[in-house]
């Protein structure tokens, strides 16, 4: 278990991470959200012990970051944001350092790197240096270094920055089977990666928590929620004739489709049958009909704060 509790952090005249709490139990995968600068990486390393708090405190298994920084940093892999540095050593070389650190000797050095590099596919990059490498190996080797202890805990700093769509999907796969007794952290900028991995969300808004539930709970928060879809055969004229039936706050067209209507819902509550029923007696033709499940990137818009735009 993991216990972030009234976490702060100050950088000069920037509260970057104010007064954080939450808890992450074994088996979770936890979305960390929140828009640049918002906070996610400072956390990550106060975590991590890689960073000191200004306040709070962070209970890793029991144990305090401040009061047992070695206990915590056996038990957490950790994926810094960009690429591992000793950018000059092999990549061969840089697992094995990193092997060694984590205590092991002998055979079992060379049994953890193997199981690595077969587990993020590193084997034809073994011999380069890692500056040589691209982006998305870098991220890889970061991967495998994080992982070459086999922790119960990850924090990983948007782990799939710069791979490619195949590279990204073989990594959530590695996280997905990883995470059925871990504990795992992802901060993430890609909404569709939390869908995809993590039963629970935070997200968070100039470092402080703003929304904290499972992806679909949030989803159903959004105001396209039970927002009705309706596909016509040619575009009508009166879209408002249809904001009367009940339970309609309001009806728009698909800026790309005239013929695209998005009807959506006063509240929460299914609107579907009243709205297809009412387009038929307005005598539209419907060719195709959907309800919206709600969308994160719009919820994700309304909890936080849209950097100033630049003159
Ligand atoms: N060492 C530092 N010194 C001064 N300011 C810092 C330092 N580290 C971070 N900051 C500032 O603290 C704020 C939070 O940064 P942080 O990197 O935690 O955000 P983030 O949510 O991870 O952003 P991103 O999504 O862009 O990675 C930012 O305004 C950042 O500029």
């Amino acid at each position: 278990m993991i216990e972030v509790r009234q976490l702060s952090k100050r950088f000069g005249n920037l509260l970057a991470v104010d007064n954080l709490s939450f808890t992450v139990k074994p088996g979770e995968v936890l979305g960390f959200l929140g828009p640049n600068g918002a906070g996610k990486s400072t956390t990550m390393k106060m975590i991590t012990g890689f960073l000191t708090p200004d306040h709070g405190s962070v209970i890793v298994h029991g144990h305090d970051v401040i009061q047992d920084p070695l206990a915590v940093k056996q038990l957490i892999g950790y994926l810094p944001e960009g690429a591992p540095s000793y950018e000059e050593m092999s990549v061969a070389g840089f697992l094995k350092f990193v092997a060694q650190v984590r205590d092991f000797r002998g055979a079992e050095i060379d049994r953890r790197v193997a199981h690595v590099v077969e587990l993020l596919q590193l084997e034809s990059v073994l011999k380069k240096t890692i500056e040589t490498l691209s982006k998305g190996f870098k991220r890889r080797v970061g991967l495998a270094q994080a992982l070459i202890h086999d922790p119960d805990i990850l924090i990983l700093d948007e782990p799939t920055d710069g791979l490619d769509p195949n590279q990204k999907h073989q990594v959530r796969e590695i996280i997905r089977n990883l995470a059925s007794n871990k504990i795992v952290i992802i901060s993430t900028h890609i909404l569709e990666e939390v869908e995809a991995l993590c039963q629970r969300a935070i997200i968070i808004d100039r470092g402080k928590l703003v929304a904290d539930d499972t992806p679909i709970a949030l989803q159903r928060t959004s105001e396209f929620y039970q927002a009705v879809h309706l596909y016509l055969a040619e575009p009508v004229a009166d879209i408002n004739a249809l904001a009367t039936v009940a339970g309609v706050k309001s009806v728009v067209t698909d800026v790309n489709d005239a013929s695209h209507l998005i009807v959506l819902p006063e509240g929460d509550q299914p609107i579907f049958e009243a709205v297809f029923a009412g387009a038929k007696d307005l005598g539209w033709k419907i060719h195709h009909v959907a309800v919206d499940e709600g969308r994160l990137d719009d919820v994700f818009r309304r909890v936080t704060t849209a950097l100033p735009v630049e003159a």
